[in-house]
């Protein structure tokens, strides 16, 4: 039986949470993999369902909370929401057939039941890029009203750094009516990345922990022992552990802002930047990352914002970096531009073929993708653009392409073609059937086996 088959409240509740347990740690320990620490988490999306998945095995006693109703049937029928998760679909059918993991719309429900609970919604930027921590504060609440003694709530969504300390840890007290020290937060950022999230989660990298105090670092570090094969690497403060997550995502802006700096140097320097990269690389203290039309998805773009403008102190390098990032979807448009020149093909008459909308190979996710200004640049310049992304099913976010897929495309007359993101389905392409330059926006194609010209984002100008 799991603690669902009955709804028993937070007063009558025995105190099954793991913050200040009196038992020894090999109890604790087989109480959590035993079932016996009800777990709740909520946010099941494209990192919340592999993360209920693993704690449902590794617990057998797992609810996992969403507001999107077809979310939670999906799951209740034993089927992932989530695609292109490997090992996922297979998981998700397991857990739920054993009765480890139930989804529900009850987050209030899920949260007087649960000892353990997990935070992984959404943390958006608003309109004005100032952090939107809104949803994550709805369910701050939601956990708060649910909370007992001896409770530990850990945030695994990426949170400005001090947000723990000052914005959930008081929502929770006020919420809960409980005092200081009856009830543990860690932060415990999540580090995986779509494609590989189960193995992520189950520990390709080293687990970063910090807790409010030291109960609660030691409660969560207990806790990821068990769920991830890796290390846990215990932090001072909820605080760092917070930033621990925000600067590995800062690092990869500016570092691929670095690349995209160097790449529009190519033109008047006349070389291969990206020959000139690998080679610096070879250096076992570079390492540059990749030019490219833009830098998407909902985490490094948005996470130096979680620093700039949050603090006193002054943000430039960052800004400047995303500035860069941002520029480079204009960029890649005069390159096609240059391309088109190059060939003798007006603007206003050229029918461009966009290749890629999604913001990263093999990931159906629109957000903050580069394909999206790119296309409005190309536009813009005149020619007619049309797109294929076999990922997208939804094409209502992109009125200035006309969508086609790749049967229809081989049918078109184009005169350039840009790939700006290189899906599997891609790489199978016949380039030459085009009939048409290409501009290879991720330096993805095999230009041995292509005749025509093939260009790249820092490769010689056009
Ligand atoms: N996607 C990644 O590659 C990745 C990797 C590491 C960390 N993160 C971080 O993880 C967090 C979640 O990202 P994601 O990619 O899983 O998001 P997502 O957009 O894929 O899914 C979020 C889910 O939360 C649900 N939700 C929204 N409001 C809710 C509420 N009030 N209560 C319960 N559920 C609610 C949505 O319906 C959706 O199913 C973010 O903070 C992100 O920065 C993401
Ligand atoms: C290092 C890493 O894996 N970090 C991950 C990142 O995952 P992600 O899914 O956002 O993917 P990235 O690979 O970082 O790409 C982002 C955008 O940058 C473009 N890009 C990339 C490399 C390059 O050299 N030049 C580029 O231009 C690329 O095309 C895309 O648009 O954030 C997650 C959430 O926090 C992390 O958990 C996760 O670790």
């Amino acid at each position: 039986m799991t603690q669902h088959d009955s709804r028993v409240s937070r007063e009558t509740r025995p105190r099954d949470g793991l913050y200040d347990a009196s038992e020894d740690e090999a109890t604790q320990r087989a109480a959590f993999t035993g079932g016996d620490v009800p777990v709740a988490v909520y946010g099941l999306g494209k990192m919340g369902v592999p993360l209920a998945a693993v704690y449902a095995d590794v617990t057998g006693n797992t609810v996992g909370v969403d507001v999107d109703p077809s979310v939670v049937e999906t799951i209740n029928g034993g089927q992932s929401p989530i695609k292109r998760e490997p090992g996922l679909p297979d998981l998700v059918a397991e857990v739920v057939e054993s009765g480890a993991l139930e989804a529900t719309t009850d987050g209030e429900g899920a949260a007087e039941r649960a000892a353990v609970h997990v935070l992984m919604v959404p943390t958006l930027l608003t309109d004005d890029d100032e952090p939107d921590l809104s949803i994550m504060d709805d369910v701050v609440e939601t956990v708060g009203t649910g909370l007992s003694p001896g409770d530990l709530v850990i945030v695994e969504s990426t949170v400005p750094p001090r947000t723990t300390v000052d914005r959930f840890l008081p929502k929770l007290l006020e919420t809960s009516g409980l005092s200081d020290g009856e009830f543990g937060v860690a932060a415990c950022p999540e580090r995986t990345v779509s494609g590989q999230a189960l193995a992520d989660v189950r520990g390709t990298h080293p687990k970063v922990v910090g807790g409010i105090d030291d109960e609660s670092t030691r409660a969560a570090a207990l806790i990821y022992d068990e769920i991830s094969s890796n290390d846990v690497v215990t932090t001072t403060d909820a605080t760092t552990a917070e930033a621990t997550k925000v600067f590995e995502g800062v690092y990869r802006d500016v570092n691929i802002a670095i690349a995209n700096q160097l790449a529009v140097f190519a033109e008047e320097m006349d070389i291969d930047i990206n020959e000139a990269i690998d080679v610096a690389n070879t250096q076992p203290f570079c390492d540059i990352h990749d030019p490219g039309p833009g830098v998407g998805g909902h985490c490094i773009p948005v996470y130096p914002h979680f620093l700039s403008g949050q603090f006193d102190a002054d943000a430039s390098l960052l800004s400047t970096a995303r500035e860069r990032n941002d520029d480079m979807a204009a960029y890649t448009a005069s390159l096609t531009d240059a391309i088109l020149e190059s060939e003798g093909v007006e603007p206003d008459e050229a029918r461009v073929l966009l290749l890629g909308m999604t913001y990263k190979a093999n990931i159906a996710e629109l957000r903050n993708t580069p394909s999206i200004p790119l296309a409005r640049h190309l536009a813009e310049m005149g020619p007619t653009v049309y797109a294929v992304d076999p990922l997208i099913e939804d094409w209502s976010a992109l009125d200035t392409v006309e969508p086609l897929t790749l049967e229809e495309a081989h049918d078109r007359s184009v005169d350039a073609v840009v790939l700006a993101t290189p899906h599997d389905e891609f790489t199978t392409l016949e380039w030459d059937t085009f009939d048409a330059p290409i501009l290879d926006g991720r330096a993805a194609i095999d230009t041995e086996e292509v005749d025509a010209p093939v260009y790249t984002i820092g490769g010689p100008w056009p």
